[in-house]
């Protein structure tokens, strides 16, 4: 029985908390992989920025200058800086890393255009291209979504280089293959069918394209059916690697948690092999994002297999808002009312329960006003709940304490 306990008022406060114990939980599984935290700052140089190839889409980065009249852009996503600390770190000669953060990341197209900055918690290993570093990211990712307390989620897997490959061979214009992308990611094979017929490309083709969004479902099956739309040597070695990650997953236990989606796109465009998705039931956009990008670090002057995922933590917390599991386990502060001739015992008394981990607020009592809590009154006795108590020991006043906010 809690018997002061208000419903805190302040969104803010209770938002901000729900925030930080999701951030605390990531934060925490994160480091059991052996993953540490860096962080990069906010701003970022435009020039440096615009000259990498394969990032962010420039009309989307929010920029501000300086005084000294250089533009300078807002970090729009936190794997291109991760991977530049890395990549700019001589003491990292090959040698895995493992690392994570938690930041915000700005930019234009966040949440329906008006949010323009959004948190993000995430992991990049360095360093490893084996298809087991693929599936250690992609078992963390199960591991931490199982942990928010989501009871349906899934991992869509894909492979950046499958749609690739086909349209490669396709010859797109990029309004067409943007066209193509929605479609396939919606999948809306009613409109795909005439889309496809009015393209000029070989029937052979068409057919593979038109299958993508149906090669989506159980692993073992979608691997199977795959092959018979493999059309040269590289797409037989996406499907291979896929097959491999998926193999090493399976000792993971974890396989009732993945769908093999071969439609799967990412906005990022420097994905290279296996990409994923986190999606929970009834929220349209995925949770968290990642994949393999082995060519990125390149740009920054060091070769350097690389792959990684990020939580889109807002939009987690919209989830969980959405699913009801956030749970109101909110103490509010105990209150400890005094007489002016009792103050310095109410001082003594909430410097002993703070010391003991209690959040303690002090008041000058007011005849007429709210008093849950604990009032140190003047015969040298306290008021709690109504009821006068004595109190000369610590332990007395530990118990009182325990009382006054409900206790365990
Ligand atoms: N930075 C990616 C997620 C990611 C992290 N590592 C690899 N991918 C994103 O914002 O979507």
């Amino acid at each position: 029985m809690r018997q002061n306990k208000e419903k805190l008022s302040n969104q803010a406060v209770q938002s901000y908390k729900i925030k930080s114990q999701l951030i605390r939980k990531l934060r925490t599984r994160f480091a059991t992989y052996g993953y540490e935290q860096v962080h990069t700052p906010a701003f970022e140089d435009y020039d440096t920025y615009a000259s990498i190839q394969k990032t962010v889409n420039k009309d989307e980065m929010i920029k501000v200058i300086d005084r000294s009249g250089k533009v300078l852009v807002l970090r729009p996503d936190g794997t291109i800086p991760i991977t530049r600390l890395t990549a700019l770190d001589r003491e990292i000669n090959g040698s895995e890393q493992r690392l994570f953060y938690i930041f915000n990341v700005y930019g234009e197209q966040n949440s329906n255009g008006t949010n323009k900055e959004s948190t993000q918690a995430g992991v990049e290993l360095f360093g490893n291209k084996r298809p087991e570093a693929d599936a250690e990211v992609i078992a963390l990712a199960v591991h931490t979504l199982k942990e928010i307390g989501f009871d349906n989620f899934k991992l869509e897997v894909g492979h950046a280089g499958f749609f690739k490959e086909l349209v490669d061979q396709a010859n797109l214009a990029e309004n067409e293959l943007q066209q193509l992308q929605e479609l396939i990611q919606s999948k809306n094979l009613a409109e795909m069918e005439p889309f496809l017929k009015q393209l000029q490309i070989r029937d052979e083709l068409q057919e593979a394209l038109y299958a993508i969004p149906l090669l989506y479902g159980n692993p073992q099956a979608v691997l199977e059916e795959t092959k018979a739309i493999i059309k040269n040597e590289r797409m037989q070695e996406v499907l291979n690697n896929l097959k491999d990650v998926i193999e090493v997953l399976t000792d993971y236990d974890l396989l009732e948690h993945l769908t093999l989606n071969l439609g799967l796109i990412n906005n990022m465009h420097y994905y290279t092999g296996v990409i994923f998705q986190g999606f929970v039931e009834n929220i349209g956009k995925p949770v968290l994002m990642g994949g393999r990008y082995d060519q990125l670090a390149e740009q920054f002057g060091k070769a350097m297999p690389a792959i990684g995922f990020a939580y889109k933590v807002d939009v987690v917390l919209e989830a969980l808002k959405q699913h009801q599991l956030i749970k109101d386990d909110n103490n509010p502060p105990l209150q400890i009312y005094y007489v002016p001739e009792e103050r310095r015992n109410a001082f003594s008394a909430a410097k002993l329960l703070r010391e003991q981990g209690y959040a303690v607020i002090t008041k000058p009592f007011a005849k007429n006003a709210q008093q849950a809590g604990i009032l140190f009154q003047s015969n040298g006795r306290v008021i709690v709940n109504g009821n006068e108590q004595q109190v000369e020991t610590n332990e007395e006043l530990l118990n009182l304490a325990e009382l006054a906010t409900g206790g365990v």
